[in-house]
């Protein structure tokens, strides 16, 4: 069940006697992020802008994702690393008339979000108190205060987004549900921008991928700027990222049939303004699922779920 937050500002959780310590959620001090952690000390932190997960961190303090040290966290610009929302285009579309006047990527990941609140193990059924975990609801819909102003000038369809984020020990959940609240049809894309933090990225390989059949939309292999979109076969098969050989992350997707696989190398990161250090390149690669090829049409009433667990392995 989904405790409501009704308070900006949560209190610390504290334990029920003879039960281990449930996780802790905090707000920043200008409620612009909210922060969970398990009573183990995993975290992830999530930027009420664009829902954007931004750190995700093991019990011993490790980063898992990458984080531009230039990146915009006031929300003036989508979010250059950790996990942005793609919604309701992948990229532009010129050529599709309900999204060709959007921004790249859609609104989601430059809107501000709703925390809706917050579900404990205890709370969640199926979970017994001793597996730690903590989920995190996020809303944003077509009558949000929030939403980017371009969302309603250049879509302007009736729909709510549930966004959450579940930590567990060994992984994190991402999963979003697009709600069609209009009397008409949309088309959407959604995809979930996930960069991930790699020591060394000419060490790194990923597996799961072999048998998909793929768009590039640059070169071909991670020793050079790279922007593939894979459609695995089978449609769920796991994508695994090793280093040195050795599996580091197990990505499982749910129902996002697409994998795009990115790194922009050395000339596009000097490009970006908001992509630091220039060699950061090097710490970083995006598997992204999503459902991007084609649209999905959601009719009205309707809804569009998927979702990605991405789980520490090795
Ligand atoms: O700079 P943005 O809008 O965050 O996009 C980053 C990249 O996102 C990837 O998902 C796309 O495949 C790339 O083509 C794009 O360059």
């Amino acid at each position: 069940m989904v405790e409501r937050a009704n308070k900006p500002k949560l209190p610390t959780l504290t334990s029920t006697p003879g039960l281990p310590p449930q996780a802790t959620v905090t707000f920043a001090d200008d409620n612009s992020s909210v922060t969970a952690e398990l009573p183990t000390g995993e975290s992830v932190k999530v930027l009420l802008y664009g829902a954007t997960v931004i750190s995700w961190k093991d019990a011993a303090g490790d980063e898992k994702l990458w984080l531009s040290e230039a990146a915009k966290l006031d929300g003036s610009k989508a979010v250059r690393g950790g996990i942005p929302i793609v919604f309701p285009v992948f990229g532009t579309a010129p050529d599709h008339p309900q999204t060709k006047d959007l921004p790249q990527h859609g609104f989601a990941r430059t809107s501000r979000w709703e925390f809706l609140g917050k579900s404990t193990s205890e709370s969640m059924a199926g979970r017994a108190a001793d597996e730690p975990m903590v989920k995190l609801d996020f809303g944003l819909s077509s009558a949000a205060p929030g939403l980017d102003p371009k969302a309603a000038q250049h879509w302007p369809f009736k729909f709510n987004l549930i966004y959450s984020v579940t930590l567990s020990r060994e992984s994190l959940t991402t999963s979003i549900v697009a709600t069609n609240d209009d009397s008409a049809p949309f088309d959407c894309q959604v995809l979930l921008h996930t960069y991930l933090r790699v020591k060394d990225i000419t060490t790194v390989s990923i597996t799961g991928l072999q048998n998909a059949t793929y768009i590039d939309k640059a070169k071909t292999t991670i020793t050079a700027e790279t922007d593939r979109v894979y459609t695995p076969s089978p449609p769920e098969a796991d994508v695994t990222v090793l280093e040195k050989d050795a599996p580091r992350f197990r990505v499982a997707r749910d129902n996002l049939a697409q994998v795009v696989v990115w790194n922009p190398w050395v000339d596009k990161a000097a490009g970006m303004a908001d992509f630091a250090p220039k060699d950061g390149y090097r710490q970083m690669l995006c598997v992204e699922p999503g459902a991007v090829a084609g649209w999905q049409s959601v009719e009205a009433g309707d809804a569009f779920e998927g979702a990605q667990t991405i789980t520490l392995v090795g």
